[in-house]
């Protein structure tokens, strides 16, 4: 199966079949809407029966109940949440609202609802209901965070990968040697979840200090008009200029006797001190790269304390700061293993951004299995696990 960031290729049952059509899932963010939706080839559709044994032998048998299965393909799209209207216009235009499903509770009500978690969920209610006419059923974004990772370690073959020394490998995960983990969401701000199976987790602690601040603090220093901006600019720059470092404290020597090597940073943004300059003294490209650095390095080092609080060796970073760069999963790389000595890995997700939209979309199964399945399992479940048997 081609697994690209953007899309993944899976089967659905028909809606049809269950008297519902559900293909959206949002996730609105602080910075952020995270949209997941699934649309189907019409044209591939085929029989349950006809299909390989991957659901049976996964317990996923419909029994005697015989009807076709929908193949299509999951997209990921994002907008910023100050732009919320292009997110609104984006799902008016392709109609994603019109397959939300029916209140259960209430059928006579006849009002779409779609799955939705994040702040934004509560915040923007109103306006879903004005725009598209459509109910937001709001999911808790800490279950959504939680289960759309579980869903992906187990589902998705090359899902989570290392990053050292500039090489990305991927990691086989045992499915039956997951738990626990640490899961470290960066997104405007940072949540730190201590994940012990499905639906089984505790946040174990967070930082105000996060996406938001690098991008909040970056545009402030740099005068960067957009995020991408700002990461293009920290690639370019060199954080020596205005980091100080341990050998600019001890005369270019390392301080071996605790660690510490003459590269190491000793005070992010230590030489704006000592050099009395100006912010237009800086290069830009400079702030940004110290900025990055600066931020990771915590947010690796504060993970690390809570894996080793709770003696957890697998730290699984996501959320949209991280957005698959370079030096950013390096300087996280090297603080986890250079505080836990080689003890704890930090590891990365192909869709480290999505975890929580994902989350939603996958509790759609819960409404199926409860309340509407008729005669086999939801649509999504099927799908989802089919998914790890390509
Ligand atoms: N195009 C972009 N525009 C703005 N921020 C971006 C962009 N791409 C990546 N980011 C980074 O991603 C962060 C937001 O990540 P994410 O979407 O995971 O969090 P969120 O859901 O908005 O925040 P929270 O969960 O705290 O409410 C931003 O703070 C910024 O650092
Ligand atoms: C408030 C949330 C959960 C919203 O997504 C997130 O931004 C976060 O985890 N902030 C960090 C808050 C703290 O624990 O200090």
């Amino acid at each position: 199966m081609d697994l690209r960031h953007n899309e993944i290729e899976g089967n659905s049952e028909p809606t049809q079949s269950l008297g519902q059509t559900s293909h959206l899932a949002l996730d609105i963010g602080g910075s952020l809407i995270k949209v997941v939706y699934f649309s189907i080839s019409r044209d591939n559709c085929i029989d349950r029966e006809q299909e390989s044994s991957a659901n049976d032998t996964l317990g996923f048998s419909n029994g005697n109940c015989k009807h076709p299965i929908l193949q299509g393909r999951l997209h990921f799209a994002k907008f910023e949440t100050s732009k919320i209207n292009d997110c609104l216009e984006f799902i008016s235009s392709k109609k994603l609202h019109l397959g939300g499903f029916q209140h259960h509770e209430n059928p006579g009500k006849n009002k779409n609802f779609i799955k939705a978690t994040g702040g934004g969920a509560y915040k923007f209610t109103e306006l879903f209901k004005e725009n598209l006419g459509i109910d937001l059923d709001k999911e808790d974004e800490m279950d959504c965070l939680v289960a759309g990772a579980n869903f992906l370690l187990k589902a998705v073959h090359h899902e989570a990968y290392t990053y050292i020394d500039g090489q990305k490998e991927f990691v086989q995960i045992d499915q039956n040697d997951l738990y626990p983990y640490l899961l470290v969401n960066i997104g405007s701000g940072v949540s730190m979840i201590k994940v012990d199976g499905d639906g089984k987790f505790e946040r174990v602690s967070g930082t105000n200090v996060g996406g938001g601040t690098f991008w909040g603090l970056g545009r402030l220093l740099t005068k960067c008009k957009s995020f991408d901006e700002l990461l293009e600019l920290s690639h370019q720059g060199n954080n020596r200029v205005i980091d100080m470092l341990v050998g600019d404290i001890y005369g270019g020597m390392d301080y071996s006797k605790i660690g510490l090597l003459s590269t190491t940073i000793a005070s992010s943004f230590g030489k704006a001190v000592s050099d009395n300059k100006e912010l237009e003294d800086y290069k830009p490209e400079d702030v940004a790269r110290s900025l990055l650095r600066m931020i990771s390095n915590n947010i690796g080092q504060i993970s690390y304390l809570n894996a080793l609080r709770f003696g957890l060796k697998r730290i699984f970073f996501g959320g949209f700061f991280i957005r698959g760069q370079p030096y950013t999963m390096d300087t996280i790389s090297v603080a986890v293993h250079f505080w836990s000595k080689g003890e704890a890995k930090a590891m990365f997700l192909q869709h480290e951004g999505f975890l929580g939209a994902l989350g939603a979309y996958v509790s759609y199964a819960k409404h199926s299995i409860d309340d509407l399945c008729l005669c086999s399992l939801t649509w999504a479940v099927p799908f989802f696990l089919a998914l790890g048997h390509e």
